[in-house]
């Protein structure tokens, strides 16, 4: 696809639902009494991913035109599947079903496509043995195949390695089905929907600075979820629209929870207006519109706490330091490194052929921004950010690029091309 150079954005947009809310509202809505009905449900192939892993284990799934009905048979009413559960591109998926098929009591199998086929589980199932949970790998390599036989799990206070919210919730997941109360620890708070929405469907789970614990064996009860619209969505516009001069869009529908809206942060670093309007919440979460307008930006440091709050928008924050004036740090990101590509890879071999300067690093890269860029062919491959995010970039270079791959956008946002044409017209 060819993305050519743009003017100035302008118009408003509602952003498409939030990926991770929408496969925990399957997910949770499938272990309840009862129906829940899920509004905003993102469409991406992720989502879809998540929903017939479900439906292969006996939940009825209905996608309506306005929304998604789950029909839940409650803890312990999932049937052994007759067939590999197939994740798709998505870590998501594949983390958070391992918890709950360690529990169930029978024999399931979950595969995927040639990148979640290089993406560790070892950090899954190392404290799913813990939990006495059997859990192989078959192609012995930590990734999937994997093979998962269920039954009653024994309860562990762990301490994760990682900031990750897949290997949180994977591990309170398999919580409900242990013989006390599960708690996990991690270096830093990652992103805290499965906390909130379990509590809301009735889950005991609390939480205290980075430690999250589940009570086990609850009664959970289907709900009315509202999904807010993605903030890792939301990043590509955010971008567009700071980069290019005379630029006003209002993106409504925002999810804005503080473990999520680094990006929010990074940008106002970097000197990008941004105001958020209309503050509000939705199932439970922080939820506002956001008012922005095209600004010079300059460089800045993107490290620590920060990163999981914004690690899904580091390829899109690395476009906006390349067109930054001064350097950009990004530190403390190796999770880069695991994602549907090598992000620190793809990101900085991408910039390269655009003419960047940019040196990658073991744990980030180094940016010097405000450099002319030039138009070359970009392939995303398997990775919907990549994608995204080099569509952008072609937003601020003549002759634009030639991307290669870009349906795969339709991982997390299946109409991201006409919304972008939309807003550049
Ligand atoms: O829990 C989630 O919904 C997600 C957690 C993050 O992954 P990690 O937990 O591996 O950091 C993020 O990158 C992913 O897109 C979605
Ligand atoms: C890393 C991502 O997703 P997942 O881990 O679910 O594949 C992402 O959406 O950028």
């Amino acid at each position: 696809m060819q993305i050519k150079k743009a003017h100035a954005l302008h118009g408003e947009i509602n952003i498409p639902g939030d990926k991770s809310i929408s496969h925990r509202a399957i997910m949770f809505g499938s272990l309840s009494n009862g129906t829940t009905e899920i509004t905003n449900f993102l469409e991406g192939a992720d989502c879809l991913s998540t929903i017939s892993c479900f439906q292969e284990m006996g939940i009825k799934i209905e996608q309506k035109k306005n929304c998604v009905l789950v029909h839940g048979k409650g803890l312990h009413g999932l049937k052994e599947p007759q067939h590999i559960l197939d994740a798709g591109n998505s870590g998501t998926t594949t983390r958070l079903i391992s918890g709950i098929l360690a529990g169930n009591p029978f024999v399931s199998q979950l595969d995927g496509d040639n990148s979640l086929r290089t993406r560790p589980m070892k950090r899954i199932m190392e404290p799913l043995r813990l939990m006495q949970a059997d859990i192989e790998s078959l192609k012995d390599n930590n990734c999937v195949p994997l093979k998962i036989t269920g039954h009653e799990l024994h309860a562990i206070d762990y301490t994760s390695k990682v900031a990750s919210a897949q290997v949180k919730s994977c591990i309170l997941l398999a919580g409900l089905y242990a013989d006390g109360i599960t708690s996990v620890t991690e270096p830093v708070l990652s992103r805290n929907h499965t906390e909130l929405m379990l509590r809301s469907f009735g889950a005991k789970v609390t939480s205290e600075g980075t430690t999250a614990s589940i009570a086990p064996d609850p009664v959970l009860n289907g709900q009315k979820v509202e999904v807010p619209g993605d903030i890792s969505s939301a990043a590509y516009f955010i971008a567009a629209a700071l980069l290019t001069p005379g630029s006003e869009v209002l993106i409504r529908n925002v999810g804005v929870n503080p473990t999520r809206d680094g990006i929010l942060k990074v940008a106002k670093a970097m000197g990008g207006s941004i105001e958020r309007l209309n503050p509000r919440t939705a199932s439970g979460e922080p939820v506002c519109d956001l008012l922005v307008k095209g600004s010079s930006l300059h460089g800045t440091v993107v490290e620590g706490e920060l990163i999981p709050t914004l690690i899904d928008e580091i390829p899109v924050i690395a476009v906006m330091a390349a067109f930054a004036e001064g350097i950009t740090i990004i530190r403390d990101a190796a999770e880069l490194k695991v994602k549907e590509t090598d992000r620190i890879l793809t990101v900085t071999e991408n910039l390269k052929l655009l003419g960047c300067d940019v040196t990658p690093t073991d744990d980030g890269m180094i940016i010097h921004g405000g450099k002319t860029l030039h138009s070359a062919a970009i392939d995303a491959g398997l990775d919907h950010r990549i994608a995204m995010s080099f569509a952008i970039a072609a937003l601020n270079i003549d002759g634009g690029i030639e991307l290669e791959h870009s349906e795969i956008a339709e991982v997390s946002y299946p109409d991201f091309y006409k919304d972008l044409e939309k807003l550049s017209m």
